[in-house]
């Protein structure tokens, strides 16, 4: 038996604002930008980790918030995440909520500058290989080696986009990765979405990616985030922006407005949006 289940009418009244509008492009606003509704969502413990250690797929969700994220999944058309989340989690990303048909499907996206995950060993595929999800997308950076098989001989699409000058990082991320990244503009990233088709995206993870997005209010349009009654411990992998600096004095690094709690199972579920500086 699968272990998603229907929301009640109450949990999905409450998601509702909280969702991509059913046309989102219709915004002139959002049409002039070029960009695609954000979602950022994630599950954190009480401590504001979201995994006990780098490369450690952790469950912090419940069976509640599980199923709210399958349904949050099928009111998006893609999903994304980066490789330091795609290599070790393996995730599915694809929706289990009853009644997904292939044709609500989200796109899966992996941000993959280096060009590292091996999309033909993944669930992705398997389960896009099933019609239970999409082939995947990747974005690499426009130097990256390709390690095969290639997403073209699986029927994905590689979407190659220009690094931003002088911004190589040595990334710390969860999969062990030590190799220098190229680092790709989110704007730039967001735009490349749209252009493909795409209006409205969800961004789960993992955390370089999600602290990355607290710092860019102006890309963000909901926040939505399980809190799981647990502490990880030290050690863990924590969601958290860069520092913020007014005038020289040390300020929050980001908070959440118009924001509304309800509690899911054993979890509490926060719904907001980035305050916009
Ligand atoms: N509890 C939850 O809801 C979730 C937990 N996780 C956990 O998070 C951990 C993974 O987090 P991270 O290691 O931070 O991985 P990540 O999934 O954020 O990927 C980071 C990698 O993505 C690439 N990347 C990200 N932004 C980029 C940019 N702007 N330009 C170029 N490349 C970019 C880089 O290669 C970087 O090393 C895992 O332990 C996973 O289990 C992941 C998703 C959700
Ligand atoms: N919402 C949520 N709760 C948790 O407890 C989690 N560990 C995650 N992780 C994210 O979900 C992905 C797994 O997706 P599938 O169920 O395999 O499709 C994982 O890779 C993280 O992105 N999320």
């Amino acid at each position: 038996m699968s272990e998603i289940s229907e929301l009640t009418s109450a949990d999905k009244e409450f998601l509702q604002q909280y969702l991509p509008p059913p046309r989102p492009e219709d915004t002139l606003k959002e049409r002039r930008r070029g960009l695609p509704f954000v979602t950022l969502t994630y599950a954190s413990s009480l401590d504001g980790m979201i995994s006990l250690a780098p490369g450690l797929r952790t469950n912090l969700s419940g069976p509640e918030t599980k199923s709210m994220t399958h349904y949050l999944r099928l009111h998006h058309e893609a999903i994304l995440v980066g490789v330091g989340t795609a290599i070790p989690d393996d995730p599915g990303l694809n929706s289990r909520y009853p009644g997904a048909t292939l044709e609500k499907q989200p796109q899966p996206v992996i941000i993959d500058p280096n060009r590292r995950w091996n999309v033909g060993d993944s669930k992705v595929l398997k389960l896009a290989q099933q019609e239970q999800g999409h082939t995947p997308w990747i974005i690499t950076a426009k130097t990256a080696r390709i390690s095969p098989p290639t997403t073209e001989e699986v029927n994905g699409q590689n979407f190659e986009l220009r690094p931003l000058i002088g911004r190589t990082r040595v990334a710390a991320s969860g999969d062990g990765e030590t190799m220098p990244v190229e680092w790709l503009d989110w704007v730039d990233i967001l735009k490349h979405i749209k252009r493909m088709g795409i209006n409205s995206v969800m961004i789960e993870g993992g955390a370089t990616i999600i602290s990355t997005l607290l710092s860019l209010p102006h890309l963000v349009h909901s926040v939505i985030v399980t809190v799981a009654p647990t502490w990880l411990g030290e050690g863990g992998v924590a969601v958290s922006p860069a520092q913020k600096r007014e005038e020289g004095e040390r300020v929050n690094a980001a908070r959440l407005e118009e924001t509304a709690w309800r509690q899911f199972g054993a979890d509490a579920v926060l719904c907001g949006r980035l305050l916009q500086e």
